[in-house]
């Protein structure tokens, strides 16, 4: 049986002084799964996802990654568990004055490899998403699509543990969306845990492996049980 790369026990996000976004929420994903996270516009998913990548803390309830309760890690211990996560936001979050090469060699340079490591496997990437021509373009040159593009080649480059995906097919035509999704399962079959939120449901049935999280007013809707309790063996991989 696989661990469990997430764990969330009655976890419940507010904003502020607002209502919970985020209600009670129970489920668990198991290391090298592929899962789809639906629902409505204003669903949660989004808040989800920033727990996820540490961008939030839950207001209530524990959670857990990597094995560890977050809860009890101390602020400084938060970059170290960020670095085993790759992110592609839903504003793509580009370094402005960087290159696209550079804002892809980013993880690279930052996890230490030398420069002869890393400008193959970045020119590599950049070919791989249709982007080889724009190496040297920086973000605010670039069309929306060739952002997100750039945004998805850098989530992935140091081959993360758990790539978290917000709607990276959002800005690009279908072919390019079929060839994203492409690598989002090939980084999964080498191990990576996937989480994509999508309102797209082609990519939802071009992964039939895949397990679907369905999120309504910030509700886990999962009448089976199989989140919080998964099968054994269960992975999910396509
Ligand atoms: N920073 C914030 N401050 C206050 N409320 C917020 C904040 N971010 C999100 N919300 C609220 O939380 C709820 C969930 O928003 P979220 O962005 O997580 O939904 P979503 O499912 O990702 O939506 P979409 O599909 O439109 O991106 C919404 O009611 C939203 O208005």
């Amino acid at each position: 049986m696989t661990g469990s790369i997430v764990e969330f026990d009655r976890v419940g996000l507010r904003y502020g002084t607002g209502a919970e976004v985020l209600c009670d929420l129970d489920f668990r994903l198991s290391e090298g799964g592929f899962y789809f996270l639906t629902g409505p516009s204003g669903a949660g998913k989004t808040s989800l996802l920033k727990l996820l990548y540490l961008a939030q803390r839950p207001t209530r309830g524990r959670m857990s990654l990597f094995g560890e309760e977050l809860g009890e890690l101390p602020r400084e211990a938060l970059p170290s568990y960020r670095r085993r996560i790759g992110v592609v936001f839903q504003d793509f979050r580009l370094i402005r004055h960087l290159s696209a090469f550079d804002n892809v060699a980013l993880p690279l340079r930052i996890a230490g490899y030398s420069e002869a490591e890393v400008e193959g496997p970045v020119r590599e990437m950049l070919a791989w998403v249709g982007l080889a021509d724009r190496a040297s373009a920086r973000p605010p040159t670039l069309s929306g699509g060739e952002q997100q593009r750039v945004a998805i080649a850098r989530a992935v480059i140091a081959r993360p543990e758990l790539v978290i995906a917000d709607e990276p097919t959002g800005n690009v035509d279908a072919a390019m969306a079929q060839r994203i999704l492409h690598l989002l399962t090939a980084m999964n079959r080498l191990g990576t845990t996937v989480i994509v939120a999508t309102h797209d449901v082609g990519l939802i049935a071009a992964t039939p492996g895949a397990q679907l999280i369905r999120l309504e007013k910030g509700l886990l809707v999962d009448p089976t049980g199989a989140l919080r309790h998964p099968p054994r063996g269960a992975q999910g991989a396509p």
